[in-house]
């Protein structure tokens, strides 16, 4: 398990600590707003190796910035770089938001304020995400003359479809909170400034909960967006079947049947 942290004593835009066994909390504080420039981009790249380390994590990615999850790509450092590093800057950000969505583990974005293009994109890269009720989210970035460029044109229409997903990136408003989480944007909705202590508690839930079914879970599911539905059938009674010869259904199973509660790796 990691230890609280950062990525390097120069680094202080990402943080992380553990909160429970099994949970680890990574907050990212880089004011003003939580641009998405070279700190964050390798600060993440750092948790994200302390994650790969422990293993079975629940993550909460979380903010210190009042007001901000994340307001996005930087625009100071953007307006400033040549095409080839603004090219190598985005690879770098997608490569790590792909790294975070990657399905063998399960992580939260608490949304409290704004989420706004990369920063959208990165809770998009999120497995699940909660949003207290003041939170706005959005890909602003027609506004700039840019796309979003960190897998939003990707993510946005299979978590909200197509005529929604348009709708937000072509206006490039802000979404609030409440109906984010009508379309399907935001899972949980909660009370305004609450989303990490929610995240939190819904993380708690989750490790006690067969990890290796839930990383299957997210396998399927994401799965069911690439294949035919018959090969989505097929796959997930692979999945099942693989997880049935593991040790873990036959501990979840006799844990039923004795009445206790179930110790999952
Ligand atoms: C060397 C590293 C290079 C890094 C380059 C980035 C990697 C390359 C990316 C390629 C992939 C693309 C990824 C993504 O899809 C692209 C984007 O995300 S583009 C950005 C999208 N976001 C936005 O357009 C939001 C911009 N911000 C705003 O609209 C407003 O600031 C706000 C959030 C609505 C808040 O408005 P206000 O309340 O009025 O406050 P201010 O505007 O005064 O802002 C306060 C303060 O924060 C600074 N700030 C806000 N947003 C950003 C930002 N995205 N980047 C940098 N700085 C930002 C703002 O400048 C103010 O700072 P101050 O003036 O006080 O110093």
């Amino acid at each position: 398990m990691p230890d609280p942290g950062r990525p390097d004593v120069g680094n202080t835009a990402v943080r992380w600590d553990r909160v429970a066994d099994g949970v680890l909390r990574v907050t990212l504080e880089r004011p003003p707003a939580n641009a998405l420039g070279k700190p964050i981009i390798e600060g993440l790249a750092a948790a994200l190796d302390e994650l790969d380390a422990a293993g079975n994590v629940i993550t909460v990615v979380t903010s210190a910035i009042p007001g901000f999850f994340a307001a996005g790509a930087d625009i100071k450092h953007m307006s400033g770089v040549d095409a080839e590093s603004f090219l190598a800057y985005g690879n770098e950000l997608r490569g790590v938001l792909d790294r975070l969505a990657a399905p063998n583990r399960v992580t939260i974005a608490a949304i409290d304020g704004l989420a706004l293009g990369g920063g959208l994109e990165l809770a998009m890269a999120c497995t699940l995400r909660i949003a207290g009720a003041g939170a706005r989210l959005g890909l602003p970035e027609a506004r700039l003359g840019l796309i979003p460029g960190a897998g939003g044109t990707q993510r946005l229409p299979r978590l909200v479809g197509r005529g929604r997903a348009l709708d937000i990136m072509l206006t490039a408003r802000q979404v609030p909170a409440p109906e984010a989480h009508a379309i399907g944007l935001v899972d949980r909705l909660v009370a305004d400034g609450q989303a990490e202590q929610e995240a939190l508690k819904l993380a708690a839930e989750l490790r006690r909960l067969s990890q290796p079914a839930l990383h299957a879970v997210i396998r399927t599911v994401d799965a069911a967006f690439d294949l035919p539905l018959s090969a989505g059938f097929a796959y997930e009674v692979a999945q099942e079947q693989e997880l049935f010869e593991s040790g873990e259904a036959k501990e979840g199973l006799a844990a039923f049947l004795e009445k206790r509660p179930p110790k999952f790796v």
